[in-house]
């Protein structure tokens, strides 16, 4: 048998400057590419990799990267304590994944008790963090961990981010290759929620400022809508966009961690509490600060097939809101 590893005899000189960072969900297919990119991410001094299986491994693994974050595995709820304890930033990409001829509405029954458990930890033990939540259906998961933050006495409005951050990743790519340009020098906002119809691309606002004729606009849109359709099509029945998703997800943590060091101008588009429209939680630009989502951004200019798609969307919207409040009041 290998011996086991004991621990290093460490000339300890106290932890470095940095955020304190945690995933649920870790060793998931999100969870665990999410880790090793949020291991590179030199704003995070400690990183705490938390799920119901597989964590020592996943732990071991992402630890022997020779990049500053310390790394802590945690497993099982006995261990979710002291997971959360102490963090400053918590990521979820806990629960199911879509399987092909599912909707992410499919996958409430199991995800929205997964997110209350975790969000109940986030209450107890680390109420000031900032949390940036991935588990589907975002559109009822984030409505969800209010609740859960409400009745506990710690809602932040600007403290709870749903991340829609892959809607903006596939439109700048879909537009990009539209345009015959490269992915990075386009911004495409997405507004609305992460589910079929409330995913809504402005193409009116497309920077750089370009044009697009109705064929375009109606394959972009689909396209836009369809994403995560797509991949889960793709991979027939083995999950989700994974590799994609911890890409998004780590970008809008980077965003997050910016923003709380101090960084101006830190803009990205994110599902949150909003005034924006009648419904209390919708995605936009917010502008990213020490706090979380300081602050709302408008919807800008829209055209008349932007307007009839704001009206589908806010319906379904609507009701997985409802859904997700529901689910905590009854
Ligand atoms: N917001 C977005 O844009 C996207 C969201 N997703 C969603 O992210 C979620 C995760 O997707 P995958 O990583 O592909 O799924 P996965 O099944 O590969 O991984 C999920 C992980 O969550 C863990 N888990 C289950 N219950 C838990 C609990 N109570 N506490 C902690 N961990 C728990 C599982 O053990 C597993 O390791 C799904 O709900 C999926 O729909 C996926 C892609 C994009
Ligand atoms: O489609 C899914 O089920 C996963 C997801 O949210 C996405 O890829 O956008």
């Amino acid at each position: 048998m290998e011996e086991g590893v004991r621990p290093a005899p460490c000339r300890a000189k106290g932890g470095a400057p940095g955020f304190k960072v945690a995933v649920l969900g870790a060793a998931g297919g999100i969870g665990q590419p999410l880790s090793l990119l949020m291991k590179l991410n030199p704003l995070v001094s400690v990183l705490h990799l938390y799920d119901v299986v597989n964590t020592p491994g996943v732990t071991a693994d992402v630890s022997h990267m020779d990049t500053t974050a310390v790394v802590r595995g945690f497993l099982g709820p006995k261990q979710l304590e002291a997971a959360l304890t102490g963090m400053d930033l918590v990521i979820i990409p806990a629960g199911l994944p879509r399987k092909p001829g599912m909707t992410r509405d499919d996958l409430f029954n199991k995800n929205a008790g997964i997110v209350r458990t975790l969000c109940e930890g986030v209450a107890k033990c680390c109420p000031n963090a900032i949390v940036n939540l991935i588990s589907n259906p975002v559109n009822s998961t984030v409505p969800i961990a209010a609740e859960v933050f409400k009745k506990a006495g710690t809602y932040d409005p600007k403290r709870l981010l749903g991340v829609t951050t892959l809607d903006v990743a596939r439109a700048n790519t879909f537009v990009a290759e539209v345009l015959g340009v490269d992915p990075k020098q386009v911004s495409v906002p997405v507004v609305g929620g992460h589910a079929g119809v409330t995913i809504l691309p402005l193409l009116s606002q497309v920077n750089p400022p370009c044009s697009f004729n109705p064929d375009e606009i109606s394959y972009l849109t689909k396209r836009i809508q369809n994403g995560g359709t797509e991949v889960v099509e793709a991979k027939a029945g083995a999950g989700s966009a994974t590799l994609s998703m911890a890409f998004a997800a780590a970008k809008f943590s980077d965003a997050c961690l910016r923003a709380m060091r101090g960084d101006a101008g830190v803009v990205e588009c994110s599902y949150v509490a909003s005034a924006v429209t009648e419904l209390p939680f919708f995605a936009t630009k917010v502008r990213l600060g020490r706090g979380g989502a300081e602050e709302v951004l408008p919807l800008g200019p829209l055209n008349d097939f932007e307007r009839a798609g704001l009206e589908m969307a806010k319906k379904e919207l609507m009701e997985s809101i409802q859904k997700g409040i529901d689910f905590m009041n009854k």
